[in-house]
Order: structure tokens, then sequence, then C-alpha cells
């Protein structure tokens, strides 16, 4: 089967490209900047704002499957009109699509705990443009599956993890908090419930998170732990007292898209695990 994978240069888009192909998939990805370290059967340079371009890859490369992955942080051309284009090339296709979004569209006020079937309430312009976006793609094309998830974690190689070892060198400023809450979800598990997802004929939201809540100071220890890094070297800080913008304490409740699943969507307590001798584990 032909996938193509927007975005396929990036962290979660390399993991889907080397599990596609690993399946025996023809996987043709995506980059605007640079061509990734993955191994697809090929590489296309595109940028969703460019109508034509996208048109042309659709036309060249007629997949089966279109899995989105591409990242615009809050740029609104890119993040929130990029895929509703996208959505409308793969439906006038008949094209099976798979579109990433984030626990960003939550604010975390009133509740924690967010299922498939809670509406969103965005706080940031990230949120906002990536909830636009998920109204936009379903409404072109309800049969689209719309896939939500938390921090992206993975082989040491997440900007995330990237963070606590600069914390941790002491190379940049900042704190991880105690009182910013996510279910953080390892890019393996995270690329191979999207490729299940992809292949099924599943539409509408689902939530692919860890079943793990907990704080980013929580996840920098086990990080810390796993690498070996010294824990006391972590700054703890609470992002309520910050000028970072965003949503406190957002659980992504993931029980029922994992109910139809066969990939297990570990919590980072498993994940981030450290052998029985105690020593660090494995980069998870
Ligand atoms: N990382 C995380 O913790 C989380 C991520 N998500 C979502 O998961 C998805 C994957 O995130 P992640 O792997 O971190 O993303 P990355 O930032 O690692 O990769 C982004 C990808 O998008 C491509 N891209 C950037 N601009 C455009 C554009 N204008 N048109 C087309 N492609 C573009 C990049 O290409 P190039 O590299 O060449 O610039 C790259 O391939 C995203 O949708 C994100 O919103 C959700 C929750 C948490
Ligand atoms: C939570 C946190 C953030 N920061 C800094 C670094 C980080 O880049 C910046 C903004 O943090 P945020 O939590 O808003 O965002 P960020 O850490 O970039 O993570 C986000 O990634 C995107 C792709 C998503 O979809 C979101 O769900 C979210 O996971 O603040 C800290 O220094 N310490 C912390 O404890």
């Amino acid at each position: 089967m032909t996938i193509l994978i927007v975005g396929g240069s990036g962290f979660l888009g390399s993991e889907l490209v080397r599990q596609a192909r690993a399946a025996g998939h023809t996987t043709v990805a995506t980059y605007t900047t640079k061509a990734g370290t993955a191994s697809p059967s090929a590489w296309r340079p595109l940028d969703l704002r460019d109508a034509g371009s996208l048109d042309a890859i659709m036309a060249e490369v007629n997949p089966r499957v279109v899995i989105n992955a591409s990242s615009g942080r809050a740029d609104w051309a890119v993040t929130a009109q990029g895929p509703l284009q996208l959505a409308m090339v793969a439906a006038k296709r008949a094209t099976r699509l798979v579109h990433m979004s984030t626990d960003a569209v939550f604010s975390g006020a009133g509740r924690v705990h967010y299922d498939e079937s809670c509406l969103p309430d965005p706080i940031t312009p990230y949120g906002a443009a990536k909830a636009a976006a998920e109204t936009g793609v379903l409404a072109v094309h309800p049969k689209a599956a719309v896939v939500r998830t938390s921090l992206i974690i993975g082989h040491g190689r997440s900007v995330h993890e990237r963070l606590v070892h600069q914390l941790a060198a002491g190379t940049v400023d900042g704190a991880l908090f105690t009182d910013d809450i996510r279910c953080p979800v390892h890019v393996s598990d995270l690329a191979a419930a999207v490729l299940e997802l992809a292949l099924s004929s599943a539409a509408g939201i689902h939530h692919a998170a860890g079943a793990d809540a907990l704080s980013r100071h929580e996840l920098g220890l086990l990080i810390a732990r796993r690498d070996g890094l010294d824990n006391s070297r972590l700054p703890t800080g609470l992002r309520a007292e910050s000028t970072v913008p965003g949503a406190l304490d957002v659980r992504l409740d993931s029980q029922t898209t994992q109910g139809s699943l066969h990939t297990p969507l570990r919590g980072a307590r498993e994940f981030l695990h450290l052998r029985e001798d105690g020593r660090p584990g494995q980069r998870g």
C-alpha cells in the first residue's frame, strides 16, 4: 500500500516512516526545509500553504492513505488552513486521511480528564489553530480520523527529553513545572497506533496518549534517571507563576480509542523504567 506522510521529516513523522517501511508499505514522506533522517521510498518537498504543490503530490503519489504529522506551531496558515486544504484534496480523491492533533485544544479549566466526546476550549494560539484544523478536516472529510495526543517522548530525541538534558547540564535557564500535568506517550507506541488507525476505517476524534498522568518535573526525573543525569540539577517551578501560556492540568483519556486498538499506549512510568538491577534502563 502507498502511504504519504506529510511532515515525514519531523519527530513523529520519522517514526511513522520507519514503521510503515518495516511493514512493507511504499512510503513517500514530505519535508519543508530539509529531508529527514528516515529512509522512505521517496522524499518530496511540500509546504501545506501551497495548494498547487499539494494537488500535484497527491496526483503523482496517488496514496491509499495520507497521514498529516506536520507541525506549524501557532502559524494559522500552516496549522489551521494547511490541514483543511489537505483534507479537501483527500476527500475529493476519496483518500483515507489521518490528521494529528493535540491535548492543547483543551484548557484544563473546570475539568482535567478529557475523553473523545469533550469539546475543544483552547486558550493558546497553537491550541486554537489545532482546534480549527480538527473541525475543518472533519467537516470536509467526515471519514477522516483525527488523533489527539500529548507530549511525544522517545529514544532521547524529543524536544522534551532534550530540554531535560539541557537543564541538567545548565546550558539553558528554566524549570520543570510541578503543576503542569500531561499524559506523555512513546513515539513508537504512537506511530504504531496511528498506523493501525490509518489502516482501519475508524473516523472522527481519537485520543492516543499514554496511560499515566504526570507533571513535567516527574517526567524530567524519570528521563534523568533513565539517562543517568543528576536529578538534583533539575530546577522546579510553577507554570501558574510563569509567563509560559497554556493549560495546567490536561489528561487525555484514551480508553475508548485504546479499546479499539491492538497497540498498547504505555504510560511514561512503564516506558521510562529502570532495569531491575536499579541501573538506568535502555533509552526507551
Ligand atoms: N511533539 C509533541 O510533544 C506533540 C506533537 N503533537 C502533534 O503531533 C504532530 C507531530 O509533531 P512533531 O513530530 O513534534 O513535529 P515536528 O516539529 O518534529 O515536525 C514537524 C513536521 O512538519 C513539517 N512542516 C513544517 N511546516 C510545514 C508546512 N508549512 N507544510 C508542511 N509541512 C510542514 C516539518 O518539516 P521540516 O522539518 O522540513 O521543517 C516537519 O516534517 C503535530 O501535528 C503536532 O501538532 C501533539 C501533541 C504533542
Ligand atoms: C511545561 C514546561 C515548558 N517549558 C518551556 C519549554 C517549552 O518549549 C515552552 C512551552 O511549553 P508548552 O508546554 O506550552 O509546549 P511544549 O513543551 O513545546 O509542548 C507542546 O508541544 C506541542 C507540539 C503540543 O502539541 C503540546 O501538547 C505540548 O506538548 O515552555 C519549560 O521550560 N518547563 C516546563 O515545565
